[in-house]
């Protein structure tokens, strides 16, 4: 299959992220969201992402220009009767992104393949929801989307050889390294990086130290380019506890139960950058 259309569901920080690298690479995209504010607030994210990259010579700005004039956005979902892939970024909730499968099954292509960003929830499940569940994958690229190196591709029980080979192709193609997980909670990477991060929140918690001392450890201690803490407020708080939720509801494994904190944060809409607050504040520009 000859994917020359992306659609994208979800113009959030992933979805904005997913478009550039998915038009500076050559493919059209059609970026969707619910609301028309959301839309234009990526696409000033995404002129601003890649005039930073004209600036230190990493592309010209005619790249920059074609790669603007290849993304189209809308709030009305049956402008993807073109995609040849579907990309759904939504908020991490999986009734919502059953809810967004199914609406759009009607409007596009019989041969589109779809595919989602989901950090941790079943493929197998959400695949199911489909009419396609073959043409199905968990495509997970890494937020910056631009910056980092990673996609993880998850194949559902369902899913066939092929469709993991084209969508292996298609992440090559944006210059991404694939590593493959099997279907399980949170898939490699959130299965590990998550618990680290709901664990510096529990030494927040009890006090252990405070915010600076717990990111100070962790950024010169291990080298990690972010503290813990500082990083769940750049993933956003909201989906930092809907990863621990699906990660303690799929093991059943008490280690896995989200620090009250981060449930007290979330309940209070401090979700980090996206909200102005989190661990840290973050004054509106
Ligand atoms: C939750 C999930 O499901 C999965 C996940 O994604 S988990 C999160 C994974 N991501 C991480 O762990 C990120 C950890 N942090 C980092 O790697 C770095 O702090 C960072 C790349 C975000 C910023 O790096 P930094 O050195 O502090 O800042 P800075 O020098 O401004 O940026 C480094 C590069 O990233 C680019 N960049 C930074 N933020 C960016 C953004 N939001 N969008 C696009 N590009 C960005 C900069 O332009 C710069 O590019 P060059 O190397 O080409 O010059
Ligand atoms: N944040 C991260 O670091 C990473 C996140 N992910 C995953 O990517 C997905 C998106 O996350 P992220 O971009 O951070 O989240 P954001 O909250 O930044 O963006 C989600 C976007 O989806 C929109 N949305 C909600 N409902 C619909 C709908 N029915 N149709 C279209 N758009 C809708 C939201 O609109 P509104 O704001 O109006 O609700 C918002 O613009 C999640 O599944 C997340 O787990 C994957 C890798 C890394």
């Amino acid at each position: 299959m000859n994917i020359k259309e992306v659609g994208i569901i979800g113009s959030g920080q992933m979805g904005n992220g997913i478009a550039h690298v998915c038009a500076l690479s050559g493919y059209k995209v059609v970026l969707i969201d619910i609301a028309q504010d959301a839309l234009d607030k990526a696409m000033g994210v995404i002129n601003k992402n890649l005039s930073r990259q004209v600036q230190k010579g990493k592309i010209t700005q005619e790249d920059m220009d074609s790669s603007l004039d290849r993304i189209s956005i809308s709030t009305d979902s049956s402008t993807l009767n073109n995609a040849d892939l579907i990309i759904e970024a939504a908020t991490e909730n999986f009734d919502l992104k059953v809810k967004i499968f199914q609406g759009l099954l009607e409007h596009i292509k019989d041969e589109c393949l779809l595919s989602t960003n989901t950090s941790s929830m079943s493929i197998t499940k959400l695949a199911a929801a489909t009419n396609r569940p073959e043409r199905f994958i968990g495509l997970h690229f890494m937020n910056p989307v631009p910056v980092m190196k990673l996609v993880e591709l998850i194949p559902g029980i369902a899913t066939s050889d092929e469709m993991l080979t084209i969508t292996k192709e298609f992440a090559q193609s944006l210059g991404k390294t694939v590593a493959t997980s099997k279907d399980y909670p949170a898939f490699i990477a959130n299965r590990i990086l998550m618990p680290m991060i709901n664990e510096a929140i529990c030494a927040l918690y009890e006090g252990v130290g405070d915010v600076e001392s717990i990111d100070t450890a962790m950024k010169l201690g291990m080298g990690h380019p972010m503290g813990p803490l500082a990083l769940a407020d750049f993933i956003g708080l909201d989906t930092c506890l809907a990863i621990m939720n699906v990660l303690h509801e799929g093991f059943g494994n008490p280690k896995y139960s989200p620090s009250p904190l981060l449930v007290k944060y979330v309940e209070a809409g401090w979700y980090g950058v996206k909200s102005g607050k989190g661990f840290y504040e973050y004054p509106k520009k």
